[in-house]
């Protein structure tokens, strides 16, 4: 028999799982010995030896190794081995480069894995999904991903998504009766929930009965995940640029080559030196640098508890200029404490602090005893009876498994001395409607001891309002006719005006017996019987987080399914709400068009009464307006607000796996203030790249140039080929990455977002490539004529004071990449990395040129003291000469 036949006793004694404990951790054990993870195979990894041999795939790298084979052939093995040296270095930074970036992001996969909900041992537990086995009991709700194939057991309005497996889009609702028909699909298997599909409603509990490979998942072997790595923008732009360098640095080389035999240098010399010329152009390590630039600053997120899914958001982030958030538990803690009761035109007061349950309760700051009113007893106990959340107590430490709404509800019962386990007796819950954002309400069916059944509705007051047709009022029902409604309705104005979120309790009395209802015709005509007000206060760190964004050029916008004058309460708190920024409930935007949205969308500070589904309307329009949207969710229905917008936000506690996966951010903590603090790394990662490229770039110029120029001037060639591979190497290589990681500079979050169209140039970074380059190049001519002069028969004298004049020219400028501004503007010693690769880019020229084992290698002659102060002089300049005029125009 097929699991799909059975009842559920027999499938748990098919595959040996006790109903009432799950499975023990030692079968478990057991299990996965036999079964092994419950993932799907991926495809191989490329081994380490690979990695490293393709960083000699490079062109430019090719080229290299050709010169190296023709020096060889011509007989200079010194410079063969050296270049052979030089190449093997070249590509063992850049074989490390490549590991720490795959590294991290191996991690932050790790991170996103999914759960499940199990239960073992006679507990539920939340586990990494692939290590679920067989006969594990597991449960799901709306939003989640179902992590392995079920035979379901239990089912409330368990509505499947399967379009992975069967292409249809539509979901399949589900149950739990056998099924007898012989052969049938996938798609036809109702009682059962596969692998990798989604939960978009209710929610369900089953027994696993395949993992991994052997799921119908797994049998479709192209459907395997393959992880796309998405290339950022700038690293787009800056392989087109690369590509570009090739071009000029081969047509450069080429003039250089030429130029050279004409004025009679030897065709090798200048065969070799071109080659060198051309590698140290091209800055081929730049997209590595790039690459590790954005994993330091991936990893640096994720210490903030921000979790990066797709990396084009990390640039994404530092363009950001609207940030649309949640507000129960990004801006507030979500720790909801019951403080009032409306009932029968009575307002009731509660002590006690968090989820502890004791307290007591007033009227007119008289202390009651809630049990003698017939109505605040209903108020209290249909609040505890349609409600999933369950009180735990760790020690002294009292904590909700479950909706913090709903745990509000709970202590407020518990409170007064009710207890659900006892309630639950007195009443049998026969169906139940699951809570949605958009209806805002939840409901179910129970029947007493006497066989009567009636409904409890929990939900949104405005919503209960429009669908009660009666009143409880000292126990009669009342007919809600206008002064009624106006009663109800100031009531809980009075509770949303002290920032409370409410929740209104009704019931209605079931006649139907035996099919299960619909819940259209069980939520209306409603009997109302009161209000529940709760207290969720804000995040104490968020007001100065929402505070810095403004400053930032950073609008905040808070999106709540809560009621508005709520809403606007808590947004006055925070700073959100400006004096005059408008307020916008979901009905308006219900009736509005993207157009009309558009129009007075940028003066919209808060949106209360919205439905998810108003979220992709509000991307929309912001983003019809020129603006770069972040915008939070959890549930399924925010997943396409999620997707649409520029940076996909997704709560790493509340979310669901569907907004998990949609997102491109994960908040581990659910916190605004975290956004915030991802968009700072992420303004921070764009400057840092900037900086490296600066730098890169300039030295690269500076190289060509100071060829170029000799070359034009008829004069020898300055630096030998083995020298410009070395400086390539060693000065450019060890600074540039620890630019990488440098410390934001101080007003990183005072500047206005960066457009997200701008250039790799933008910002006069052209010019100061440009203009910091040719300096460089031309101090280093300089230093070389000079010494040249004086003593026109040791031109290896000349080249090796040229070569420390551009070494030293470059680690000076390196300081001055460090800021937009000026060298000035910051202390030069700021940046640890920073002074450790300086210095040692220092010691290693040194090396080179005093240590006399290299000195035949790189045709270097020890310096003479005297001669430092001209390389120094000259090393300065190029710096220090355009960064006097910070001091003009500071003035
Ligand atoms: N578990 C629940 N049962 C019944 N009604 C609920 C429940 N949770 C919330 N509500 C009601 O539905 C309304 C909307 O809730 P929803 O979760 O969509 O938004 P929210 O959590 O208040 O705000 P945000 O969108 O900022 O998270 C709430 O204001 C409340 O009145
Ligand atoms: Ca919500």
């Amino acid at each position: 028999m097929k699991f799909h036949e059975m009842q559920p006793q027999e499938i748990a004694k098919a595959i040996q799982t006790d109903l009432q404990a799950g499975l023990s951790s030692s079968e478990v054990k057991k299990r996965r010995e036999q079964f092994g993870w419950n993932e799907l195979e991926a495809e191989e990894k490329q081994s380490a030896l690979l990695l490293f041999f393709s960083q000699f795939k490079d062109f430019m790298v090719l080229v290299l190794l050709g010169a190296t084979l023709i020096s060889g052939l011509l007989g200079e093995y010194v410079d063969a081995i050296a270049i052979m040296a030089i190449v093997f270095l070249n590509g063992l930074l850049g074989f490390f480069q490549e590991r720490k970036a795959e590294k991290s992001l191996d991690a932050l996969k790790e991170l996103s894995a999914p759960n499940a909900n199990v239960f073992r041992d006679g507990k539920w537990v939340k586990i990494p999904s692939k290590e679920l086995v067989p006969g594990d009991l597991i449960r799901f709700a709306s939003g989640d991903r179902i992590s392995a194939d079920v035979r379901l057991l239990e089912v409330s309005s368990l509505e499947i998504e399967e379009s992975a497996l069967t292409g249809e889009s539509v979901p399949t609702s589900k149950d739990i009766s056998p099924i007898h028909e012989g052969n049938i699909g996938i798609g036809d298997m109702t009682n059962m929930a596969f692998m990798g599909t989604m939960v978009t409603r209710g929610s369900g509990k089953g027994i696993v009965i395949g993992t991994g490979m052997k799921t119908a998942m797994g049998q479709i072997a192209d459907m395997l995940q393959s992880t796309e790595t998405l290339m950022t923008p700038l690293q787009r732009r800056l392989e087109q640029l690369g590509k570009i360098l090739i071009v000029v640095a081969l047509l450069l080389t080429l003039l250089v080559v030429i130029v050279g035999v004409i004025q009679g240098n030897d065709l090798y010399t200048m065969f070799l030196s071109g080659v060198s010329l051309a590698v140290a152009a091209i800055p081929e390590g730049l997209p590595a640098i790039v690459t590790v630039g954005l994993s330091l600053g991936v990893q640096r997120m994720i210490k903030k508890n921000a979790i990066v899914r797709k990396l084009p958001a990390v640039e994404t982030l530092g363009c950001a200029s609207v940030i649309c958030s949640d507000k129960t538990g990004t801006l507030t803690q979500n720790k909801m404490t019951v403080t009032h009761l409306w009932t029968s035109n009575q307002q009731y007061h509660v002590s006690g602090q968090g989820y502890e349950p004791v307290g007591s309760f007033y009227r007119n700051e008289k202390k009651i005893q809630p049990d003698q009113n017939e109505q605040l007893k209903m108020l209290l106990q249909f609040g505890m009876l349609c409600n999933h959340a369950e009180l735990i107590q760790d020690k002294q430490h009292f904590r909700i498994d479950g909706d913090p709404t709903e745990g509000a509800l709970l202590v407020a019962g518990m409170k007064a001395g009710y207890n659900k386990v006892k309630l639950l007796n007195e009443f049998k819950i026969i169906q139940e409607f699951p809570f949605d954002s958009t209806r805002k309400m939840m409901s179910i069916i129970v029947e007493n001891r006497k066989g009567e059944r009636f409904a409890i509705t929990k939900g949104a007051p405005d919503v209960l309002i429009g669908l009660s047709e009666s009143v409880l009022s000292d126990g009669v029902k009342q007919y809600v006719n206008l002064p009624w409604r106006k009663t109800l309705q100031t009531a809980v104005d009075s509770l949303a005006e002290q920032a409370l979120r409410t929740i209104a309790i009704a019931y209605k009395p079931i006649h139907t017996k035996g099919r299960m209802l619909h819940e259209a015709e069980v939520e209306k005509e409603l009997t109302f019987i009161g209000l529940q007000g709760m207290i969720d206060p804000p995040r104490p760190e968020v007001k100065d987080a929402i505070l810095e964004c403004k400053n930032a050029g950073i609008k905040t916008v808070m999106i709540t399914g809560d009621h508005v004058i709520t809403a606007k309460a808590i947004g006055k708190q925070l700073g959100i709400l400006q004096p005059n920024s408008l307020v916008l409930d979901g009905a308006a935007l219900q009736s509005m068009t993207v157009e009309a949205l558009e129009e007075v969308v940028e003066d919209v500070n808060v949106f209360a009464r919205v439905s998810p589904e108003h979220k992709l309307k509000i991307v929309k329009a912001l983003q019809n307006k020129g603006h770069i949207v972040a915008m939070t969710g959890d549930g399924v229905n925010d997943a396409p607000a999620i997707k649409a917008a520029d940076i996909g936000i997704a709560m790493g506690i509340t979310g669901t796996d569907v907004a998990k996966e949609s997102s491109a951010l994960v908040l581990l903590d659910d916190n605004f203030a975290t956004i915030k603090s991802a968009i700072q790394e992420g303004r921070n990662i764009y400057e840092n790249i900037r900086k490296f490229v600066r730098y890169l770039l300039a030295s690269n110029v500076g190289e060509i140039l100071v060829m170029l120029f000799a070359m034009i001037l008829a004069l020898p060639l300055p630096l030998i080929p083995i020298q410009i591979l070395w400086v390539n190497l060693v000065t450019d290589g060890l600074p540039a990455m620890a630019l990488g990681l440098d410390q934001p500079e101080g007003d990183v979050m005072k500047r206005k977002p960066r457009h997200p169209k701008e250039g790799v140039f933008a910002r006069g970074l052209g010019w100061k490539v440009i203009s910091r380059g040719f300096l460089i190049g031309a101090a280093t001519l300089i230093a070389f004529i000079v010494t040249y002069h004086q003593h026109p028969d040791q031109l290896a004298y000349a080249q090796t004071v040229a070569f420390a004049t551009l070494v030293l020219a470059q680690l000076i400028h390196v300081f001055d990449c460090r800021s937009e501004h000026s060298i000035f503007s910051r202390n030069p010693f700021g940046n640890p990395y920073l002074v450790g690769a300086v210095l040692s880019s220092i010691v290693l020229m040194l090396v080179v040129i005093y240590f006399p084992p290299f000195q035949p290698i790189f045709d270097t002659i020890p310096i003479i003291p005297f001669d430092w102060l001209l390389i120094v002089a000259m090393a300065s300049l190029p710096t220090f000469l355009l960064a006097g005029s910070f001091f003009v125009r500071k003035k």
